[in-house]
C-alpha cells in the first residue's frame, strides 16, 4: 500500500484491480476507513483499476492536528491523483466521501469522469448535533457514541440479521483516532456546499438510503436538483447503504459507470 504525502499530512493509499482498466476512486464515511468498501472490491476489481484511501483524521493516515476542511481533503485526493500519474477518474464517496466529491467536482472537474454522491449531505443548518457530538467524544472517546452512531447506519432488521457485520462495522468506528474524528466533526459542523452544486458538471449518480435519518432521502434529493446532470437512486437502506445493500449498491455504481 503506497503511503502518500499531502500538505505534510501521511495518506495511506491502496490500489487494486483491472490493470489499465478505468480509474475509480472510492471515499470512505465519517468513523470508516478504506475497509469499508470491501463489499464491493470484488465486482469492481474486475472493471476498475481502484484506488482507495483512508481520509485524514482515519484508519492508518495521519492524524494532523484539526480542525479540518473540505477544500484540505479535496486538495488531498489531488495530491494522490498527482502522486500516482492518474488524469482522471470516476468517483464513489459516501456520506463525507461525497461531500469531498462535491468539492472536488466543482473545483477540479478536469481530473473527474463520472460522480457518485451516496448517503451525502451539502449543508447542515443547525451545527448543534456536531458540537454535542464533539463533546460526547472528547469525554468519553468513540465508545461513547458507538450505539447510536451504529443505529443510525444500519437498520435494525440488517443488524439483527446481520451481527457479525454489524460488530465489525462497529469495531472500525471504535478504532477510529478520537482527534482525527473531532477534527472531521469540526468541518461538518460549517459544511455549506450549497453554491458549488450548480458548477458540477460531471454526469452525477445521487445515491439515498431510504432509512437513512443522518442524510436523508431530501438531502439526496436537494443535491440531485441542483447538479445539472444529476440522476438519483433509493436503496432500500440507512446510513451505510453499500454495507446494508451491497449487491444493490454496486449494480448502481457499475450500471451507472459502465452506461454509454
Ligand atoms: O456518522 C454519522 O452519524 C453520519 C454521518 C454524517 C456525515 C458522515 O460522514 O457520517
Amino acid at each position: 500500500m503506497p503511503m502518500i504525502y499531502a500538505d505534510g499530512c501521511l495518506l495511506n493509499v491502496s490500489v487494486e484491480g483491472r490493470d489499465g482498466g478505468p480509474t475509480l476512486m472510492l471515499s470512505n464515511a465519517l468513523g470508516c476507513t478504506l475497509q469499508m468498501w470491501e463489499p464491493q472490491m470484488a465486482a469492481l476489481s474486475k472493471l476498475f483499476r481502484i484506488i482507495r484511501y483512508d481520509r485524514r483524521g482515519h484508519g492508518k493516515s495521519g492524524v494532523p492536528p484539526g480542525p479540518y476542511s473540505m477544500e484540505r481533503f479535496g486538495r488531498d485526493v489531488l495530491a494522490i491523483l498527482d502522486d500516482l500519474n492518474i488524469a482522471r477518474t470516476h468517483w464513489c464517496g459516501l456520506s463525507m466521501g461525497g461531500m469531498v466529491g462535491q468539492w472536488l467536482g466543482a473545483h477540479a472537474p478536469e481530473r473527474f469522469d463520472r460522480i457518485i454522491l451516496a448517503n451525502t449531505n451539502c449543508y447542515y443548518p443547525d451545527p448543534a448535533n456536531w458540537h454535542a457530538r464533539i463533546k460526547t467524544v472528547k469525554e468519553g472517546g468513540l465508545a461513547a457514541i458507538a450505539e447510536t452512531v451504529i443505529s443510525g447506519w444500519l437498520t435494525t432488521g440488517f443488524r439483527e440479521r446481520e451481527p457479525q457485520i454489524t460488530a465489525k462495522i462497529k469495531a472500525m468506528l471504535s478504532a477510529s483516532p478520537v482527534e482525527g474524528y473531532i477534527a472531521c466533526c469540526e468541518a461538518l459542523s460549517t459544511l455549506d456546499q450549497r453554491e458549488l452544486l450548480p458548477r458540477i458538471k460531471s454526469p452525477t449518480l445521487v445515491i439515498a438510503g431510504r432509512h437513512d435519518q443522518s442524510t436523508p432521502v431530501a438531502a439526496g434529493e436537494y443535491i440531485r436538483s441542483r447538479i445539472p446532470s444529476a440522476s438519483m437512486t433509493i436503496l432500500d437502506a440507512a446510513h451505510i447503504s453499500n454495507v446494508e445493500q451491497s449487491h444493490a449498491f454496486t449494480e448502481a455504481v457499475t450500471g451507472f459507470l459502465m452506461q454509454q
